[in-house]
């Protein structure tokens, strides 16, 4: 094989992140404290770890896919209102089968059961994203997440880097065909929300130039203080929309709500979608990215599956004009989608870092 093609791809030039740790590691050799490196200030610790059950659990809407597929007015009004009060939403009906999500699922966790060494061969450089590892490490002090991740460009196909692909048999093809799968559901929700934003279906698509879409795979080992970690830290998405699958019966999500972190229960086989940065600033602050963070547990892994979806790093980002007016002046300055990200990257992941960087004056609140 010509292993100058084989090797062919693009860096992400977004940042880079220090090499740390597998924390799935130090659970296999049975870590019994956590050390200090994970252990979150007072103010950052998940003061409760909520049940499924929990009655304060979060009632995040349920958009019924079907009826927005066939263009149902009343489900377009539950997306807007999903959007613009929570910035989360759980799709049912998307016609995803079971098996393809199962499938995924399987190839996402027999990835994080291999041995060390073997996940090793797909590591992270220090100069680029793609890969097993953990982004936004920029220091040795820093507090470090709970939790390992594997980041793969899935599209444009150009972009992926080929060997940090895991040769596991069934990987790639279960990540494939979930991933064809979702194309369709995001071109209905990219172009339904366009018209919530008076625009025509395609323009929201269109707006990303050549969209990338990458899978940041989160593996959350047990942990022996649960309290005293974060699986993922207090963040909003850099993205436009991201689409997440999660374990059916582990909670570990948790969204920011009328102040409050609220869990979220998971739903059988839905697809969990979120307002990522890109579509706040489109949507001129009416649709918000909510931040999100994920907590641990004593017992259980918890494996989630997030399909982010980003415009290109050459992409100029701004409000439409649509939602611009006398009353409702534009929020957010012009910035190229490649800076807003680099700010990001460069800082440790705390709250909503991305957006910061496009905000106008006035509007400095969250
Ligand atoms: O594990 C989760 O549920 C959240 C993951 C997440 O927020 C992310 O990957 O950006
Ligand atoms: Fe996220």
């Amino acid at each position: 094989m010509d292993t100058q093609i084989e090797n062919k791809y693009e860096k992400i030039a977004w940042g880079t992140s220090l090499p740390v740790p597998s924390v799935q590691e130090l659970v296999r050799n049975d870590v019994k404290e956590v050390p200090l490196r994970y252990i979150q200030n007072n103010e950052n610790r998940p003061v409760a770890i909520f049940k499924p059950t929990d009655p304060d659990s979060a009632e995040i809407p349920v958009i019924n896919f079907s009826l927005l597929a066939h263009g149902d007015e009343d489900e377009r009004k539950k997306l807007h209102l999903a959007c613009k009060e929570w910035g989360f939403f759980q799709i049912l009906n998307h016609g995803i089968t079971k098996e393809v999500i199962q499938k995924v699922k399987t190839a996402v966790s027999g990835f994080f059961e291999l041995p060390l060494i073997e996940k090793k061969k797909y590591a992270m450089e220090e100069d680029d994203l793609h890969g097993y590892g953990q982004a936004f490490v920029h220091s040795e002090e820093q507090t470090l997440e709970w939790s390992d991740i594997m980041f793969l460009i899935i599209y444009p196909l150009k972009s992926r880097k080929n060997m940090v692909w895991p040769e596991l048999p069934g990987f790639k093809e279960a990540v494939e065909e979930y991933s064809e799968n979702l194309e369709r559901v995001r071109d209905e929700i990219l172009g339904n929300i366009s018209l919530l934003l008076g625009l025509k279906r395609e323009s929201l698509k269109e707006m990303h130039g050549e969209m990338k879409h990458a899978v940041r795979m989160n593996y959350y080992p047990p942990c022996p203080n649960p309290e005293l970690v974060l699986g993922i830290g207090p963040h909003s998405d850099a993205t436009s929309i991201t689409l997440l699958l999660q374990d059916d019966d582990v909670t570990g999500l948790q969204i920011t709500h009328k102040q409050k972190w609220l869990p979220v229960n998971p739903i059988p086989n839905a697809i969990l979608v979120n307002v990522g940065d890109c579509l706040e600033i489109w949507s001129n602050g009416m649709y918000k990215s909510i931040e999100h963070r994920a907590v641990t547990n004593k017992d259980e892994v918890r494996i989630s599956i997030a399909t982010t979806l980003f415009p290109a790093d050459t992409k100029e980002l701004k409000p439409v004009e649509t939602m611009i007016n006398a009353q409702c002046p534009s929020m957010y300055k012009k910035v190229k989608f490649l800076d807003l990200i680099k700010h990001g990257m460069s800082k440790t992941m705390d709250g909503k870092i991305f957006i910061e960087f496009a905000k106008e004056e006035h509007n400095q609140g969250p």
